[in-house]
């Protein structure tokens, strides 16, 4: 079953989340010494800020020195640019580990020369950041979710279902991405069903109707009900009130 958890506090959400995240690096590191994770743009990266960075009880105990982070989708713009989930997380997280002089992790981007030279280059950009992932599967994936189902950057859809029927390559890239912006290399369903633990972060009234398509309807088109159904008993969510408010779906707070 994919566990619900469901916070009326933002801050209380983003502890939660921080505390799931510390025991799963427990757990990494007690078996093979390194915690290997991925993580997604949009509003997950400020959860990760609060829970990783401002939690002082959280924060004490992430061994940064020890995590391998990769991203479960990147928009193919310089690592720099606003648009960039490098970019974003850097600004949030990376910086004021620098800032306090913490070691920190090995994050692992996209070359960014290739971006450069264009749309021609993005089939070389998922090959080379596939070659970069870890070898076994990833200890814990998280995920954000899109107004219309999508997550990482498998969208629903018939223009985009080649994303979602890939079944070897471990990375692939659209040049159509009805989110902007158009280029992006995105984790594929079989790294997903592959990683031991996956964890959505969803956040406000917005997403109320698509978590009912998700979680009530069962809509199977959706990435995001795939990646449920194809991940089930590993799955957890977590959301605010806002977020599933008048969907009558059993939540319950995460415990360790
Ligand atoms: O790079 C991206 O755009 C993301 O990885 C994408 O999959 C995101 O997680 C969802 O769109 C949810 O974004 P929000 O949490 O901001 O709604």
């Amino acid at each position: 079953m994919v566990s619900i958890h469901e916070y009326s506090n933002s801050n209380e959400l983003a502890t939660s989340v921080g505390t799931f995240i510390v025991e799963e690096q427990n757990k990494a590191l007690k078996s093979h010494g390194k915690f290997n994770v991925a993580i997604s743009g949009g509003s997950l990266i400020k959860v990760l800020r609060e829970a990783l960075v401002n939690d002082a009880t959280v924060s004490s105990q992430v061994e940064w020195s020890k995590w391998h982070i990769y991203f479960s989708d990147e928009r193919l713009v310089p690592l720099e640019h606003e648009d960039s989930n490098y970019g974003s997380f850097k600004d949030a997280v990376l910086e004021e580990l620098t800032r306090k002089q913490v070691i920190g992790p090995v994050v692992y981007t996209i070359n960014e020369s290739l971006v450069q030279e264009g749309k021609s280059e993005n089939e070389k950009v998922a090959k080379e950041y596939e070659s970069l992932l870890p070898d076994e599967p990833f200890d814990l994936i998280l995920l954000g979710c899109g107004p219309d189902g999508h997550t990482c950057s498998l969208f629903p859809g018939e223009a985009h279902k080649y994303l979602l029927e890939e079944k070897t390559r471990q990375v692939m890239w659209c040049h159509d991405s009805p989110k902007p912006p158009s280029d992006r290399i995105t984790i594929t369903l079989p790294v997903l069903s592959a990683s031991k633990a996956v964890a959505f972060v969803a956040e406000g009234s917005g997403k109320v109707s698509i978590l009912d398509e998700i979680f009530n309807k069962q809509n199977q088109e959706l990435p995001c009900t795939i990646v449920n159904s194809e991940n089930d008993g590993k799955t957890r969510w977590f959301v605010n009130s806002d977020a599933v408010k008048g969907l009558g779906l059993k939540t319950g707070k995460y415990s360790t």
